[in-house]
């Protein structure tokens, strides 16, 4: 599907390099999730997610993250409730992470850094009728953030992980079907912190809405190690470079206010 942001790529130089400032960004993503700047909003919602399985597609490798590509041609799998007041669809989800288990996450809260972040990817289909559109638009995206922390085995990540080594080059893609990505979610989802943020890599459009759970999820050290098998380079490219520490730097809150659900 066309969110799979096949044309980002020619603007990200070919390593991964902290992407062009956004001119003037006034809501840039990631930031700190500072706790005592937050603020309880008891008018917050709780999160709906509906995923079907049989909109899942594809893995593939666009030399800055892995992606898992949703059928977004119909509402299949949605996202509603928490800050939005539309339905979004979701199209694709990836992660971000370090070269070790010290760092990785694009967000922080109160500067803990994780080893890794999810992002689970929607689109506003009650106002737009296409993803390009609605990445131009300051309501026309809504990404749920889960960070990673390392534990026990995550048995739901591993069909993923076992799935990886075959997208291991730069433009490599893989059929990869069957997969609710309710199963990367925390068991509590009531608890989240939402801000007015940006994409984390170019365009850098100020279009998400970001919602961020508070409860990590737990994923081992190997499967962590699978992550890092990943190249940013192609099969043809004689130096072949790790896809590790594929995050943004972290941008100034310029004012304002993170929300959280719970107090
Ligand atoms: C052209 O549209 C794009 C480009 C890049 C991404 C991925 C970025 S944005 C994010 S959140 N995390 C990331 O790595 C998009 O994802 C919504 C959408
Ligand atoms: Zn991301």
């Amino acid at each position: 599907s066309a969110c799979s942001s096949r044309f980002v790529r020619s603007q990200l130089h070919p390593m991964w390099q902290e992407p062009l400032e956004m001119p003037g960004g006034e809501r840039q993503s990631p930031i700190d999730i500072s706790l005592q700047k937050s603020v309880f909003d008891p008018n917050l919602k709780p999160l709906v997610t509906q995923y079907d399985p049989r909109t899942c597609q594809q893995v593939w490798n666009n030399g800055y993250s892995f992606l898992v590509e949703y059928d977004d041609t119909t509402d299949k799998s949605t996202l509603r409730g928490g800050p939005l007041e539309d339905q979004f669809r979701l199209c694709q989800f990836h992660f971000h992470w370090g070269e070790n288990n010290t760092w990785g996450s694009e967000h922080t809260v109160d500067r803990h850094l994780y080893p890794a972040e999810l992002h689970l990817v929607h689109w506003n289909a009650d106002k737009y009728a296409l993803f390009e559109e609605a990445i131009m638009e300051e309501n026309g995206l809504a990404v749920i953030g889960v960070f990673l922390k390392v534990g026990k085995r995550h048995e739901g990540l591993q069909k993923l992980v076992d799935a990886l080594p075959a997208v291991r080059h730069k433009d490599s893609v893989v059929e990869f079907t069957k997969f609710d990505p309710s199963c990367l979610l925390p068991e509590s989802m009531n608890e989240y912190w939402t801000y007015a943020g940006s994409l984390t890599t170019p365009p850098l459009t100020e279009a998400v809405t970001w919602i961020i759970l508070k409860q990590a999820i737990e994923v081992s050290h190997e499967q962590l190690a699978v992550f890092r098998s990943l190249l940013f380079t192609s099969a043809e490219e004689e130096v072949q470079k790790s896809m590790v520490n594929n995050f943004r730097v972290q941008q100034p809150l310029k004012g304002r206010t993170i929300r959280s659900s719970f107090s």
